[in-house]
């Protein structure tokens, strides 16, 4: 692996600290990280370097899934750190940044390969990539990578218009375009589950599979993030990005070999597949949803229009469901319907598919075939099928099942910063990925802008309006594993 300096701006915040450098720690005791390699924490803040140092400690000391085994292992890493003031619009901070990571390339004999993570508001991405590029930082004898956190772009114009500010800068393959769910261990198993199994390459098409249910469904609410929330809503937070990255990983052929283009391309085919969505069809095929008050986690809770720093006449969606069609010859007629909101009944990211009965009723009724992918907060994978109990020869439902050690599992920034520190891309969005969501998804917003879709209120603690359900009864299913609301209650 290269050596080499990683750049963070954003390095006092709270991604840098829940997420940034715990993923850095455990790479590092884990023996991923290059043989030599420094890291810059930026913030505009003014802080003393013993002050930066404690308050990485803490975070790693807080978050990191592997505590520090001694001190000498975690001053190790934190001899690896040294802070940076730099405001993102004053070009002289970064000829400053420039002088401290050339000071720190001598010291360590490192070549000039600088990995840029961006882990700052998305107002500042293209200003910093264009000081990145002006201040000689990004003039390099070695390579360089922009790693880039989300939101990439508010709408479809927007997201071009970023896209064309930071192609000034770095070239597309050097552009790593951070979507968490893609370091979700399981979502990164989708692909290797049916490349891997001659049993579901073979099912995995339309003639097997009745319809894909993918669900991301969380408890809490907007939380402290309204300013940003309100302006997005769950279609920009979650929908075109996670679930749309989520659906191209179900839906992709195998590709011919494990490689990062290889990979997209299978991708894009899933996009560009994908039936496109007039705004006038939008309301027969989504469901737009904003959670009231109700009941999670055997707690009252508010609704979302009475959530701090939101305006009491908000039409932000907390919940979207939808219908999609991928238009490819081993998809045509199988239904994915996506559904993911705030304040529902449990935390959960699964998928489900649904396999057909095919009309064999030797046994009567049986319950479909499942083969059910959990990834969050659990990962596991359960294939459903139908057996005869050996006692009394009655047919019943059967679950083979695979759960992981919850403790081993890496978090997704881990895989994803080794990842990018290895000049990996096949878990990062492609631009022309991230545009053809866009586009899918501009109808979708008009829609909703335009108000000619309308905004269904639900009880919080549940799965969505009743919409959501009427959606799939449409086409003769139902949202499957949805745990009963009384269950929960008493759980
Ligand atoms: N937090 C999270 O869980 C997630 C965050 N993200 C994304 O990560 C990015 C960072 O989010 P988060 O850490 O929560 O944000 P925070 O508000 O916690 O941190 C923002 C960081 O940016 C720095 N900053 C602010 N203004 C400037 C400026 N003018 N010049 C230079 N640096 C500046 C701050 O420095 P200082 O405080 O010293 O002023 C701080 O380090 C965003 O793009 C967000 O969308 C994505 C997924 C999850
Ligand atoms: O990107 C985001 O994801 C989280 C949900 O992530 P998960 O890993 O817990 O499933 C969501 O809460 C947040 O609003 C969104 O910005």
């Amino acid at each position: 692996m290269d050596k080499m300096t990683f750049v963070l701006f954003g390095g006092t915040g709270d991604l840098a600290n829940r997420k940034i450098y715990p993923a850095l720690f455990n790479l590092f005791i884990e023996q991923k990280m290059p043989s030599s390699f420094s890291i810059i924490g930026l913030g505009r803040r003014e802080m003393k370097a013993s002050d930066f140092q404690a308050s990485v400690e803490k975070s790693i000391l807080t978050f990191s899934r592997n505590k520090p085994k001694n001190k000498f292992e975690l001053d190790a890493f934190l001899n690896t750190i040294r802070y940076s003031k730099l405001d993102a619009a004053n070009p002289e901070d970064y000829q400053q940044l420039l002088k401290v990571v050339k000071e720190r390339e001598e010291a360590l004999g490192l070549p000039e390969n600088r990995l840029f993570y961006l882990s700052v508001s998305p107002a500042f991405f293209d200003i910093i990539a264009m000081n990145i590029k002006e201040s000689g930082l990004g003039t390099t004898n070695g390579w360089k990578r922009l790693v880039i956190e989300k939101p990439f772009g508010h709408d479809l114009q927007s997201a071009r218009e970023l896209n064309r500010k930071l192609s000034n800068a770095f070239q597309e393959e050097e552009i790593y375009r951070i979507d968490h769910y893609l370091g979700k261990p399981m979502v990164r198993n989708l692909e290797a589950l049916e490349s891997a199994n001659p049993v579901l390459q073979a099912l995995w098409n339309n003639q097997y599979i009745a319809n894909v249910q993918i669900t991301a469904s969380e408890t809490v609410g907007v939380e402290k993030r309204a300013g940003y929330y309100d302006t997005a809503g769950a279609i920009r937070d979650m929908f075109q990005n996670h679930m749309l990255q989520l659906l191209m990983m179900t839906a992709m052929q195998t590709p011919k070999k494990l490689e990062a283009e290889e990979i997209r391309k299978q991708k894009i085919k899933v996009l560009e597949a994908l039936r496109p969505l007039r705004k006038e069809d939008v309301s027969k095929q989504i469901v737009r949803g904003q959670y009231a008050a109700g009941v999670v986690d055997n707690q009252l809770v508010k609704g979302y229009k009475e959530e701090p720093g939101v305006p009491a006449d908000s039409k932000t969606d907390t919940f979207i469901a939808a219908r999609l069609w991928v238009d490819h010859p081993d998809w045509q007629g199988v239904p994915f319907f996506i559904r993911t909101g705030k304040k529902m009944q449990e935390k959960s990211t699964r998928i489900v598919v649904e396999f057909k009965n095919n009309g064999n009723d030797l046994y009567g009724s049986t319950d479909p075939n499942l083969l059910v992918i959990e990834i969050n907060p659990n990962e596991s994978v359960t294939f459903h099928l139908n057996s005869k109990n050996p006692v009394n020869s009655k047919m019943e439902s059967i679950n083979l099942d695979y759960t992981s050690n919850q403790e081993d599992v890496p978090d997704g920034y881990e895989l994803l910063i080794y990842d990018a520190i290895r000049g990996d891309s096949s878990f990062f969005a492609h631009w022309n990925e991230v545009e053809l969501a866009w586009k899918w998804v501009q109808p979708v917003l008009e829609a909703f802008e335009e108000d000619i879709i309308s905004l269904e209120l639900y009880e919080a603690g549940k799965n969505g309006p009743e919409s959501a359900y009427r959606l799939l009864e449409e086409n003769g299913f139902t949202w499957l594993l949805d745990k009963p609301t009384k269950e929960l209650v008493e759980a």
